[in-house]
């Protein structure tokens, strides 16, 4: 197997927890795993076997590649989303998860999917619009399956709801490939956002009161946890 140099080591995946009904979305998550992994390139994804998420996972694990799912406990039962192959992190809640998922990433992939990939998805590309981190965000455009979100893009950069210099905040690309090239070539758009560093002094000044403050209580169905 070809192997080619990375500037990445870790890679985040957003995808559908469904497969989607056209075969090319299948395709394209087989086709992306073995991107990874001719890159050497970590997996990191929102854990369990099911949809998309499965597909992905499971396809770089068997190819050797490393995987790492993380996973709130809430949804770690396997009747709800199957085994996680590789390693696993156990969180709390769906915060958790996305700021676990993008701490242990270089950039991020989105695959299509629902309504979770889309919030995964817009949530990166909106932290990078304010400088919390400065990783790659890419699109994988299967098929045309995210022509519609590009165009409403287009449309609030027109309304001027989005600065023209924050639209190639994230990159797109029909295949996989391609897409991991122009994730390779990227520079961060510093456009006016607030230093990376502001956030970091800020979060370590906030965290050991809120550590604090968080109390965990139970109610019939779920595990909440409560800032208070
Ligand atoms: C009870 C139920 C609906 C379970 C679905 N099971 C799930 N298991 C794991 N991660 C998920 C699940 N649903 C949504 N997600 C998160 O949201 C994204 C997929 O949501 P969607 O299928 O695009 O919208 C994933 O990247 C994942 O991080």
């Amino acid at each position: 197997m070809e192997i080619v140099k990375s500037r990445f080591k870790r890679v985040c995946v957003f995808c559908g927890s469904s497969s989607g009904k056209r075969e090319c979305y299948s395709d394209a998550a087989t086709d992306l795993a073995q991107e990874l992994v001719t890159r050497r390139l970590n997996l990191v994804y929102g854990g369990g076997s099911i949809g998309l998420m499965g597909l992905v996972s499971q396809a770089v694990h068997e190819a050797g590649g490393h995987v790492l799912g993380i996973i709130p406990r809430t949804l770690m039962d396997k009747e709800i989303t199957g085994e996680t192959y590789g390693e696993v992190i156990a969180v709390a809640d769906m915060h958790e998860r996305k700021a676990e998922m993008a701490r242990h990433s270089d950039c991020f992939i989105a695959l299509p999917g629902g309504y979770g990939t889309l919030e995964e998805l817009l949530e990166v590309i909106a932290w990078a619009q304010l400088g919390i981190h400065d990783k790659p965000v890419g699109l994988l455009n299967v098929d045309g399956y995210y022509n519609y979100l590009l165009t409403f893009i287009d449309k609030a950069v027109d309304d001027g709801f989005i600065k023209p210099s924050q639209r190639h905040i994230f990159v797109s690309a029909p295949n996989a490939k391609e897409l991991v090239q122009k994730l390779e070539a990227y520079k961060p758009v510093n456009d006016g956002v607030i230093a990376k560093s502001r956030w970091e002094v800020e979060k370590k000044v906030q965290q050991p009161q809120q550590q604090q403050q968080v109390v965990f209580c139970s109610n019939t169905s779920m595990q909440t946890e409560i800032a208070l």
